[in-house]
């Protein structure tokens, strides 16, 4: 018998279309078709179906079968194909409030969005419940992209192991930046702040609005999310976290305009990195989880002989400090952009697919 997983896939923006094209790409390599995409939607118009065509959907989203977007149609249509996972690939807070609701319809859901798992404790405590029956939840890429961070964390706490700290670089946009920026690499030309912000946008590693990636707030969801995870119900409202962005440029509408007006704080961000570089430093922003009540998100500044001080590109370093390891269990490598964001997502829906009957075929 033919076990098929059906996709219903929300928001194929840089994430959500890279995730696609791996599923296209994973249906050409393999004879038997193991996930069938029944339906994509953003946020003006959708397509439903009960086999969207993957090679053809910008076209087919854009064109008379498409609906316009109804969220509630969409999932009424999900739960009609069971199973099915639904792949929330926006950074919504709306639709990721919804997630309990769908996994009381049967739904799975697979998401990058931070939104819904550092949101309130009551939906985060909601979600743990209701994904403890048959409906899974899969958030790998929150934490690291495809990075293996949340399922080695789990794995360390339904073990037993003690969490006695966590601590990295958790962002793929403010590695980038500082890893540039203030190089260990003395023969390194110097650059200018918002060069290094304006090629990590263009790199795909920032949030839509780079500053959220800049006031620290990506990092403390992930920080909050990690907390979690290992059992300390962090809270994003009482997390100590340091804001980059300077202060007159907090309230500009749109983050084309803030783009615009950072160049006129490189200086500013230069000073930061000069006094660093005085005392053979490099700034890093980090996160912390500390089950002794001292999570935060701070700039640091690091010797150079510091482990978090030598990292390339836009690549995460995570290490847990447990009862196990007291010489930390540490996780390096790329922490953002669509490639291996998609591929953490892939990673979940395959788990999935084994949990609910890929394992028969
Ligand atoms: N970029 C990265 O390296 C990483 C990203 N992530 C997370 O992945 C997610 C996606 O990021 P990214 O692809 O860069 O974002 P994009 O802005 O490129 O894409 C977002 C998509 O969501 C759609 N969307 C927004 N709101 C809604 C809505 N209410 N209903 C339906 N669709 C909606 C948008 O549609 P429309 O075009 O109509 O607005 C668009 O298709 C985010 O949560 C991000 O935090 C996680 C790890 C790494
Ligand atoms: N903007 C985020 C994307 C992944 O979560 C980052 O830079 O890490
Ligand atoms: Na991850």
């Amino acid at each position: 018998m033919t076990f098929t997983l059906n996709l219903a896939i929300i928001g194929p923006g840089l994430v959500g279309s890279e995730f696609i094209s791996q599923i296209a790409a994973y249906q050409a390599r393999n004879a038997a078709t193991r996930f069938s995409v029944v339906a994509i939607a953003n946020s003006r118009r959708q397509i439903l179906s009960s086999k969207v065509s993957l090679s053809n959907w910008k076209t087919d989203l854009e064109g008379s079968n498409a609906q316009s977007a109804d969220l509630s149609k969409l999932i009424d249509h999900a739960a009609a194909h069971s199973p099915c996972v639904v792949v929330d690939c926006t950074s919504n807070e709306t639709v990721a409030s919804s997630y309990p609701a769908w996994l009381d319809r049967g739904l799975h859901i697979v998401t990058p969005n931070k939104k819904a798992f550092s949101g309130s404790l009551s939906l985060w405590e909601d979600l743990q419940k209701k994904s403890a029956g048959k409906s899974k939840v899969f958030h790998e890429s929150t934490v690291g992209a495809g990075l293996p961070i949340l399922s080695t964390l789990k794995d360390l706490v339904d073990s037993g192991d003690e969490i006695v700290k966590i601590e990295g670089i958790f962002s793929g946009t403010l590695s980038y930046i500082f890893n540039n920026f203030s190089s260990t690499d003395p023969s390194a030309a110097p650059q200018r702040f918002s060069d290094t912000v304006t090629v990590a946008k263009n790199q795909g590693y920032t949030e839509p609005d780079p500053r959220d990636d800049l006031n620290g707030m990506d990092v403390a969801r992930k920080v909050v999310i990690l907390g979690r995870v290992a059992g300390i119900p962090l809270d994003l409202s009482t997390l100590p976290v340091e804001n980059i962005v300077p202060s007159e440029l907090r309230s500009i509408p749109t983050s084309e305009e803030f783009m615009a007006k950072l160049p006129e704080f490189d200086d500013h961000f230069t000073q930061l990195n000069e006094s660093a570089k005085k005392e053979g430093a490099v700034l890093r922003l980090v996160g912390v989880v500390d089950p002794k009540g001292g999570s935060s998100v701070k700039l640091v500044k690091y010797a150079g002989s510091h482990p978090f001080a030598s990292l390339k590109g836009s690549d995460n370093i995570i290490a847990f400090t447990t009862k196990r390891f007291p010489n930390p269990l540490i996780i390096q490598g790329a922490g953002a952009g669509a490639a291996v964001t998609a591929f953490g997502m892939f990673s979940d829906v395959l788990k999935i697919a084994s949990q609910v009957g890929y394992a028969s075929l």
